[in-house]
Formats: structure tokens, C-alpha cells, sequence
């Protein structure tokens, strides 16, 4: 049975990473494996940044947004070399086992070492909810509860103005934080890769809004990397009555206290990554389908189509 396992963080970091940590090494240790962390990623690993972690070591960062053991992006880690330079160090500090805590990127790394006869098991840490395998990933409830917030604040001040917020989401390309985010402030219009941008079209909504619905206030929210948000809002203001103003929520969408379902979510993923690896298992990645703890080849994963969400789609063009 494996004795020594490592555990890493990588790609954007997550609320609720650290509780996946937590979960692991406390699992882990209650039945006697060790467990090491890897700082920073797969750099780390290469790097040979490694150090052992007890069960004191993960003491009050339950609670605590971001990752300990840091994160990174190491686009060379697609290299075989560098590759094997990280499972040296491995071999050096007798770690037999990893449990990856990143998104899909990440996952693909973890795949490529278990072929290289290192098991891993990844945990889908990311905020964007753009790994098909799981209903969610760790980190993006509470994303999507800072954005929530901040546009309930937007909302406030719009509509004192006769504005219009064109809000700016993360997600990558997914455009889930844009969309249930736009279902639970109750937002006019939402932007993303499934919906398309047809720019004409949502001006003449926005008109619509103003002069027949008679709203005092309109809120967009769109997802990053569909157009300039800044350029958009001033369309905003020169073709329709309201006044357009850009909010780009950004990097503060990844940080903040993770709510209690990522904690949750985190502690019962890191538990099973321990299980699938106590049995021999590699090259799995965790996840939630219908509520039930499940583990998938990452392979499999990897290839799912995304998620439809014409339902919920649906949903949010019936309560506008
Ligand atoms: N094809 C691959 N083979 C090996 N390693 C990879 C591969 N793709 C990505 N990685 C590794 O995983 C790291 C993280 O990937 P990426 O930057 O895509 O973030 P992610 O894990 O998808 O998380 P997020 O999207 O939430 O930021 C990369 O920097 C790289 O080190
Ligand atoms: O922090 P960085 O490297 O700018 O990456 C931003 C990206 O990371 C994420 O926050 C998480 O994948 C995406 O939503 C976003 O596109
Ligand atoms: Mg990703």
C-alpha cells in the first residue's frame, strides 16, 4: 500500500483549496500514510519544493481563501524533460501518489504523470465550474456569492442614476458565474460564449428596456473575453437612455472566505482522492454527479461535452 503521498495546488487558485488540502492530510495521516506538500504547483515539483505536512500544519485554513502551498502555471510542464524532472524529485522525497488540486489544465498534467507511473487524482479547484466530470467545482460558490454581492451594490447605484452596469465576469470560457449570477440579482440581460454577443440586438434591448419597460436601471453582466467592456458602455450611453458604466469585478471574484458548500465540497473530495489512491487507483479525477462523491478517468473528463445550460438559459429569458 502506498505510504507517502504529496498533495499541490495549481492553475488559478481557489476558495476552498485550502480545505481540500486540509481534507487530504488529515485523512491521510489519520491512517498512518505521510503526507508531503508540493509548494507552488508543478514548478514546485520540479523544483523540488517539497516539505513534509502534519496534521498541525493545516490548522485554521479551513476557513482561509487562496491556497497555502501557493499555485502556479507552468506551461513547460507539457514537456516530457521537464516532466521528468518533477518525478526524480518525487522519487527523491519517496512520494508514490499525488492528489492535484486544479482545473482542467492541471488535470492534464496529473494524467501525464500517472502514465509516467505516478498515480494522481485530481480535485477540480477552480472557480470557472468548466470541468464537465463534476455539477461543481471547489471555489465556485463562493465566486459566484462575491460577485452577487457586488452587483447587488451596482444595482443600488444604477438605479439612482438611470444607469446601466455592464458588469465583467470571470469564468474563462465558461460562462456559468456570468449566467447564475445573472438568474440570482435578477440582471436584464446576460453575456456569454453559449449566448453569443450580437451587439446591435442588446442595444436595442437596453432601448426597450428604457422606453417601454420603463426600468429605471439595467444590469449586464457578461462574461471576460467577449468584447471590451469599457468600449461597450460607452455605446451604452450614446445609443440607448441610460448611461453606461463598466465594472470589471476581476481578480476579487477568486478571493474571500470559502461559503460552507465549498468547504463541504472540498473536505469530501479531499477525502476520496485518499480512498482512490489508498486503493492503487491513478489518473482519476473527483467529482459530484447528483450529489454522489464519484471518481472519473480524468481522460473521460476531459473529454465530456460541456454542460447545456438551456435550461437554465431558458429560466433566466422567462423572469426578465
Ligand atoms: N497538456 C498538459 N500537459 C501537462 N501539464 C499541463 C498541460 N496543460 C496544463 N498543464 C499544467 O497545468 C497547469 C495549470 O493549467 P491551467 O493554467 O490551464 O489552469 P487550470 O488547472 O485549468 O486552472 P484554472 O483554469 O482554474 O486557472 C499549467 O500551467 C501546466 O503546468
Ligand atoms: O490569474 P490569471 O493568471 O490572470 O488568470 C485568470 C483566469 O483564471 C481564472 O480566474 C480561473 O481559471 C479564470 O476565470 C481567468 O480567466
Ligand atoms: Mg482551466
Amino acid at each position: 500500500m502506498v505510504k507517502r503521498i504529496g498533495v499541490l495546488t495549481s492553475g488559478g487558485d481557489a476558495p476552498g483549496m485550502n480545505a481540500a488540502i486540509r481534507a487530504v492530510t488529515r485523512v491521510a495521516t489519520n491512517i498512518g500514510i505521510e503526507v508531503y506538500g508540493i509548494y507552488d504547483g508543478y514548478r514546485g515539483m520540479v523544483e523540488g519544493k517539497i516539505q513534509p505536512l502534519t496534521r498541525r500544519d493545516v490548522s485554521d485554513i479551513l476557513d482561509r481563501g487562496g491556497t497555502m502551498l501557493g499555485s502556479a502555471r507552468l506551461p513547460e510542464f507539457k514537456s516530457l524533460e521537464v516532466r521528468e524532472k518533477a518525478v526524480e524529485q518525487l522519487k527523491k522525497f519517496g512520494i508514490e501518489a499525488v492528489v492535484v488540486i486544479g482545473g482542467d489544465g492541471s488535470y492534464r498534467g496529473a494524467l501525464a504523470l500517472t502514465e509516467m507511473g505516478i498515480n494522481c487524482i485530481g480535485l477540480p479547484g477552480t472557480i470557472d465550474n468548466d470541468i464537465s466530470s463534476t455539477d461543481e467545482t471547489i471555489g465556485f460558490n463562493t465566486a459566484l456569492t462575491t460577485i452577487v454581492d457586488a452587483v447587488d451594490k451596482l444595482r443600488d447605484t444604477s438605479s439612482s442614476h438611470h444607469r446601466c452596469s455592464v458588469v465583467e465576469v470571470m469564468g474563462n470560457r465558461c460562462g456559468d458565474l456570468a449566467l447564475f449570477a445573472g438568474i440570482s440579482t435578477g440582471a436584464e440581460i446576460v453575456i456569454t460564449s453559449e449566448t453569443g454577443f450580437d451587439e446591435g440586438e442588446v442595444l436595442d434591448r437596453l432601448r426597450e428596456f428604457d422606453v417601454v419597460k420603463k426600468k429605471n436601471h439595467a444590469l449586464v453582466i457578461i462574461s471576460e473575453k467577449i468584447t471590451d467592456v469599457e468600449v461597450f458602455a460607452r455605446k451604452v450611453s450614446q445609443h440607448t437612455g441610460f448611461s453606461g458604466r463598466a465594472t470589471i469585478l476581476g481578480h476579487v471574484q477568486r478571493g474571500g472566505s470559502p461559503v460552507p458548500a465549498d468547504r463541504i465540497l472540498a473536505s469530501r473530495m479531499g477525502e476520496k482522492a485518499v480512498d482512490l489512491l489508498m486503493q492503487g487507483i491513478g489518473g482519476q479525477c473527483v467529482g459530484t454527479q447528483s450529489g454522489n462523491i464519484v471518481g472519473v478517468p480524468i481522460e473521460e473528463a476531459l473529454n465530456m461535452p460541456a454542460k447545456s445550460r438551456k435550461e437554465l438559459q431558458n429560466l433566466f429569458d422567462r423572469l426578465v
